[in-house]
């Protein structure tokens, strides 16, 4: 029997409202038709270069977003409709952000105040001990202000924070910039073990190369667009369906560095059609139509013309 996905999210668009001249207004679609699914135990990636509306994913199943954005389409966490107000009595426990900017963190409070809150209780004390004992964080980084911190002990601190919470759903947004690689692969690696205790793990990252070392199923978002859903192990396999995600899985450096000419349309730009149509070496006249997201082999593909496909 399959089990119970922790976050099902299907056809969520999110756009903006522009105030142009005057009273003008204009609506900015920034992400179309996104869905995915999280299991528990799961790791799930979504990669997707910057400005592509990674952030306003997490910002949106968190219900968070700002004032001026619209939100359309299916959140269903724990198997219940995630309304705003659910996400605000959910935010915090049993659903947690680990923030893309380590600014989150108050400049002003020694880190082990700031974890606890204010309380100063020996239980509290003993508690948070504990978890930032798990993540290598020893008594002395208690007394410490943020700015003491390096890049990837502050990224611990945050994961201790959110794991504190015993979430069920953890939404790490880019966790590892500006981290070395084996910093990045220790605060990946902790992500990895929330998800070995049975949370499920929402990772958004641009690095897809990190992303692979510990995602179970990759989703690839394309300007605003879910493009290809893959097991992680269909990368190293050669296993890929959209043009697109080939072309990110050249461009790594282990594959030869190989870009594609142009560049990823903004936001409101290009149709409702394949946003890579202009670069596509694949492309068809309706390749600028509504495409279907559809499954293939084992995941899924918004592409009329994929690779392993029918042609
Ligand atoms: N409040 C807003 N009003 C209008 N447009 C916005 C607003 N917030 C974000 N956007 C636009 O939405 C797009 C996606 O932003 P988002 O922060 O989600 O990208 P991202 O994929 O997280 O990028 P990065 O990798 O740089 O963090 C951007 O082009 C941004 O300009
Ligand atoms: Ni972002």
């Amino acid at each position: 029997m399959e089990l119970e996905p922790i976050l099902d999210v299907k056809e969520l668009s999110i756009s903006f409202t522009q105030y142009g001249r005057g009273t003008n207004q204009v609506l900015l679609p920034v992400i179309r038709d996104l869905s995915l699914t999280i299991g528990p135990g799961q790791v799930v990636a979504v990669v997707g270069s910057s400005g592509s509306g990674k952030s306003l994913l997490a910002h949106g199943i968190l219900g968070i977003l700002p004032y001026n954005s619209h939100m359309s389409g299916e959140i269903n966490f724990l198997g219940q409709p995630l309304t705003q107000r659910r996400a605000e009595q959910v935010r915090g426990k049993e659903m947690v952000l680990v923030p893309q900017g380590v600014t989150y963190l108050d400049p002003l409070m020694q880190v082990g105040p700031q974890l606890r809150k204010g309380k100063k209780d020996p239980q509290t004390r003993a508690r948070f001990r504990g978890v930032l004992d798990r993540y290598g964080l020893g008594e002395e980084v208690e007394t410490l202000y943020p700015f003491e911190l390096s890049g990837g002990m502050a990224r611990r601190v945050l994961i201790a924070t959110a794991a504190e919470a015993a979430p069920r759903l953890v939404i790490a947004d880019e966790p590892t910039p500006g981290l070395d690689a084996r910093a990045a692969r220790r605060v990946l690696g902790h992500f990895r073990e929330l998800a070995e205790g049975g949370a499920g793990v929402l990772l958004i990252t641009h690095d897809l190369e990190l992303a692979l070392t510990i995602a179970h199923r990759v989703t690839v978002f394309y300007a605003g667009v879910t493009i290809e859903e893959a097991d992680g192990a269909d990368f190293a396999a050669g296993k890929l369906r959209h043009p697109y995600t080939r072309a990110l899985w050249n461009a790594l450096p282990q594959n030869g560095f190989v870009p594609i000419p142009g560049a990823q349309p903004g936001p409101g730009e290009g149709g409702e059609g394949c946003p890579l149509a202009p670069r596509c070496p694949r492309r068809r006249p309706e390749c600028l139509g509504k495409i279907p997201y559809r499954p293939l082999d084992g995941g899924r593909v918004r592409c009329l013309y994929p690779e392993g496909g029918d042609l």
